[in-house]
């Protein structure tokens, strides 16, 4: 499986490009970096590469196919406010549920307790309703987890204990992930390579 973006343009007004000419190529298993400057469009880019927005130049492919536009997304983004990614009019367990269903060994391995599937997205804390966005993304079809700043709001050991649980999953289904981040570190630890996105809006970036 391949996920790929073919030189991506966009831009949110008439008078000026975020980026022009960006490219990424993802493979099945391969966990790769994503760093550049604040601003660069590296949270734009990503919004493209899971299909919540369409680019103005370029496409983004799936084994050389468009993303589905119908149906359970393969490629699947976290970003980083959870509160924001989740129905506050819904319990726990039908946010978890609503991409299908997950073994118990997969909760306890992403650190959810059972207890908190009856309650409403505002009884969780911060990294309590990231450990449910997390394992909503990685359900039984997702191929690719583009993963934006997954991670920064939250403790080291929440953070190492939510990056094992993911890495875990996706060596055993073989999922490509994406990691956007601004901690050096974390990229250096989990990371096969590196893209890095200039602060201009020309170029390749690869
Ligand atoms: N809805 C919008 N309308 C207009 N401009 C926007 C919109 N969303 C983002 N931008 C602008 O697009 C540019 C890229 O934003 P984006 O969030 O993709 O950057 P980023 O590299 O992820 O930044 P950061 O590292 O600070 O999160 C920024 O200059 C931002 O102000």
């Amino acid at each position: 499986m391949q996920l790929e973006a073919k030189n991506i343009g966009f831009r949110y007004d008439k008078e000026s490009w975020i980026f022009r000419n960006r490219n990424l190529s993802l493979s099945s298993g391969e966990v790769v970096g994503l760093i550049g400057p604040s601003g660069c469009g590296k949270t734009t880019f990503a919004r493209m590469l899971a299909g919540y927005m369409q680019p103005f130049e370029g496409q983004v492919l799936l084994n050389n196919a468009p993303l589905p536009k119908k149906g359970y997304q393969p490629v699947q983004l976290v970003f980083q406010h959870p509160e924001k990614a989740v129905n506050p009019k819904w319990r726990m367990k039908k946010i978890l549920t609503e991409g299908g269903k997950f073994d118990d060994e997969w909760l306890e391995l992403i650190g959810i307790k059972k207890e908190w599937l009856r309650r409403w997205p505002n009884e969780l804390s911060g990294g309590e309703l990231q450990r449910f966005c997390v394992a909503r993304a990685l359900g039984a079809h997702t191929q690719f987890l583009i993963a934006d700043e997954m991670t920064t709001m939250l403790d080291a050991i929440t953070q190492a204990q939510i990056w094992h649980a993911v890495l875990d999953v996706a060596r055993k289904r073989n999922i490509g992930i994406l990691v956007i981040s601004h901690e050096q570190p974390l990229i250096n630890r989990l990371c096969d390579r590196v893209i890095h996105f200039s602060g201009n809006n020309s170029g390749d970036d690869q």
